[in-house]
């Protein structure tokens, strides 16, 4: 019988066998060497510890996390905190039961905090609706200050409207702004604050009401563009629909919402529609659209026993399929969360930017004190004017421009990659990607279809080949491995009852072994029955023919000799010679790291134009490498298989290729490739070539835009409002430059 649970268009290598040893224990992230720093997606939680999440809707700019830290840190038991600004999401873990406390304290930073359930899927974020007419008023109220003050009127006129402007738009800064002093923090309300107070203090009316003015204007443009970017990936958990056809006990079919239904479920999907679930073609012959997932847009055919993808869009025939778990579990919800985690983990340039930024806040407001008060107590300055610079100096002291513009960037390039199949956990891996100096890959399904034909077969010291056909065909029946595969479909026509397999283990990169009728056999590689001595002259020539051929050897032995000898060979894919040569464009050279023999693996590397080729390698032997690359550059590392898992984990970047439907590769994988297509990791590198050069645009432009007005503020040219227009201005420009991500195309 066959344990197969996957299709063919999942890849086969990574089911386990069935009685597989445990999974590689390295986790990725842990064993990382320096470079990138391990993402802190997964918050450990120690013993006695838990963790909460909290919804704080008013949390979506660095200034609420610093005030939120240091408050935090007030209350004991918390061990650690992770801030997601760009779903509001903050995590604790602590000890004890002080959620309430929690809440408690925030809420006395003017926020609220909903607890959500631990590690529940995303949800959609509250829409709150913005209210526009205070602003509208406010705006209306600050021009008539100006025209009162332009036209010479009273200043008392002017300075009603103007606080009637400020009142109407501006009392949730102060009160914000107000929060922040109190905690020894200096934000951005806490600035225009200052700056606000004092434009009215010296008698500028309009300026004051102007600076309120567009300050909240902008402020309500930058959420507006926040939420484009949190929105698209939104969209994406959209695609699967809300509904779905499914068969009732009594046999008919009814329409029921989808998040209602269990895995087992029976389902039918029309043609144009979308799949809702995911799950096991039971009926029917159909194409599906998997770009969704897999970001191939090139129709996938489909009929009994492959596995759909809820979200993916069935073209062509009706189908039926027997969900294989919940909705809220399909691979699509798993993507999006993997993706909204990934958020929270801080690219290094991000804490970069808040250092920089912790330190360019103080040293501004500073500078501005000592413009204040400098000039006109040493050199007999004018106070009105340098009090007026200091308070331009403050409005620009703000550094949310820089500061928004890396999360913005970063999780613009995550989600697109992720609409393209390209799953990366976190802004981390999407820095190094650039950095990539060695890339290796694994053969088998990697390069290769991982899906050899049997070519040759030879029996050795056989009585009854019947017997021996029947022995091999039962054992390799119990294994997923390609190798296993091959003989099964070879064999599979001889029609001869399967024989029961008892004591079944798997030695990862070496073969299988069981019981079969009372007697012990092993499936396996060469090296292996040389190792137990069963091997001999004859068998060894004709090994070294067939592998000089290109052809990878798998023995039958019992306990005291090798029985049977499967040659197979396995044909390269198309993609792999062309996104090679583009690795290599893009300076990454490229090693093949193989369980086969030596000759094969040479001649899969110059078929596909592969600089380097390491045969013969067991799972640490493969680790051994990966690690002796690492010690070069960084290193990624590009596998499918249980024998890749820890060289996976210890690379800088480990890439699972076929990640649909396997869900340790979505989890586990610092970057899962959705499909099998190699031209994945040449656009991979290419985003984060991009996705840097945007990052650096912005800071640029940020702090470009800052140093002209500190420049013209000093030399007395710079006004406040212009200064406002100009902070402001620079928050929206680094905003859209990083969301031109999302529009990109990866590839
Ligand atoms: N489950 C199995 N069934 C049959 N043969 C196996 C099995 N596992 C390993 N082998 C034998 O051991 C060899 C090495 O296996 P391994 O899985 O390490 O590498 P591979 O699949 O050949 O290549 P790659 O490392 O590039 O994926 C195979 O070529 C095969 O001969
Ligand atoms: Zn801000």
């Amino acid at each position: 019988m066959h344990y197969r649970t996957h299709s063919s268009a999942a890849h086969p290598h990574l089911a386990t066998d069935t009685a597989s040893p445990k999974r590689a224990t390295c986790c990725s992230g842990a064993c990382h060497g320096t470079a990138p720093e391990a993402p802190e997606t997964r918050l450990a939680v120690p013993p006695g510890h838990s963790r909460s999440r909290f919804y704080i809707a008013a949390m979506d700019c660095p200034v609420e996390e610093a005030l939120l830290r240091k408050k935090l840190a007030s209350i004991s038991g918390i061990a650690t905190l992770q801030f997601n600004l760009m779903q509001r999401v903050l995590t604790v873990v602590h000890n004890g039961e002080i959620q309430d406390t929690i809440v408690q304290a925030i809420s006395t930073l003017g926020m609220q905090a909903e607890p959500l359930p631990d590690d529940a899927p995303a949800q959609e974020s509250p829409v709150v609706k913005t209210v526009w007419w205070p602003l509208a008023g406010a705006a209306l109220m600050a021009l008539l200050a100006e025209v009162a003050h332009w036209t010479g009127q009273r200043t008392l006129l002017a300075a009603a409207c103007a606080i009637a402007a400020i009142v109407l738009c501006g009392l949730s800064t102060y009160k914000k702004g107000w929060i922040s002093l109190r905690h020894g923090e200096l934000n951005i309300n806490a600035l225009m604050s200052i700056a606000v107070t004092g434009a009215a203090l010296i008698g500028q009316w309009p300026e004051a009401a102007m600076v309120m003015v567009l300050f909240t204007l902008a402020e309500r443009i930058e959420a507006l563009s926040l939420d484009r970017a949190r929105h698209a990936l939104r969209a994406l958990m959209q695609l699967s629909p809300e509904t779905a056809t499914v068969q009732g006990e009594d046999g008919i079919w009814q329409t029921r919402d989808a998040k209602t239904l269990e895995a087992g479920c029976l389902i039918r999907v029309r043609p144009g529609e979308r799949i809702a679930l995911d799950g096991v073609v039971t009926a029917g012959q159909s194409t599906i659209n998997q770009a969704p997932i897999t970001g191939e847009s090139l129709p996938v055919e489909k009929s009994i026993g492959d596995t759909v993808f809820a979200g993916t869009i069935n073209q062509a025939g009706e189908l039926e399929y027997r969900a294989s778990s919940r909705a809220d579990h399909s691979t699509l919800a798993r993507i999006v969360h993997a993706v909204e985690q990934a958020q929270g983990a801080r690219a290094p340039m991000q804490r970069f930017i808040d250092r920089f930024a912790r330190v360019y806040t103080p040293l501004i407001f500073a500078l501005a004190l000592a413009t204040a008060l400098l000039p006109p107590l040493l050199l007999d300055g004018n106070w009105h004017d340098w009090i007026y610079k200091a308070l331009v100096l403050l409005v620009i002291a703000c550094p949310c421009a820089l500061v928004i513009s890396t999360p913005v960037t970063i999780v613009s390039a995550l989600t697109a990659a992720a609409r393209a199949g390209i799953l990366i956990k976190g802004g981390a891996f999407l820095e190094a990607g650039r950095k990539l100096k060695w890339l290796a890959l694994d053969k088998t399904g990697t390069l290769t279809h991982g899906r050899p034909e049997l070519t040759d077969t030879l029996f050795f010291n056989a009585h009854d080949e019947t017997a021996i056909r029947q022995v091999v065909l039962s054992l390799a029946g119990r294994s997923d491995h390609p190798a296993s595969r091959a003989i099964v479909r070879a064999l599979a026509h001889d029609g001869a009852p399967a024989l029961g397999v008892s004591d079944f283990s798997a030695l990862p990169g070496q073969g299988i072994s069981g019981t079969l009728a009372g007697k012990n056999y092993t499936l396996g590689q060469h090296r292996l029955m040389q190792a137990r001595e069963l091997s001999n002259a004859t068998i060894d020539g004709e090994i070294a023919k067939l592998e000089q051929q290109g052809k990878s050897v798998t023995l039958l032995a019992d306990e005291a000799q090798v029985l049977a000898l499967f040659a197979m060979a396995d044909t390269i894919k198309n993609g792999s010679r062309s996104a090679i040569a583009q690795l290599h464009e893009l300076g990454v050279k490229t090693v093949i790291l193989s369980g086969d023999n030596a000759h094969t693996v040479r001649t899969i590397a110059d078929a596909a134009g592969i600089d380097d080729a390491r045969g013969q390698l067991l799972p640490q032997g493969k680790l051994d490498a990966v690690a002796a690359y690492c010690a070069l550059g960084v290193t990624g590392m590009v596998g499918d298989g249980i024998n890749d898992a820890p060289a996976l984990a210890r690379a800088d970047i480990g890439f699972a290729m076929g990640a649909a439907g396997t869900d340790t590769a979505i989890e586990t994988a610092d970057v899962a490739l959705m499909d099998d297509d190699l031209a994945k990791l040449p656009a991979f590198i290419r985003l984060s070539h991009r996705c840097h050069a945007v990052l650096l645009q912005n800071i640029a432009l940020a702090l470009g835009i800052k140093a002209v007005f500190l420049l013209l503020t000093l030399a007395g040219m710079g006004t406040m409002w212009m200064a406002v227009f100009a902070d402001m201005g620079a928050s929206l420009l680094v905003i859209a430059n990083g969301l031109r991500l999302l529009q990109k195309q990866t590839g």
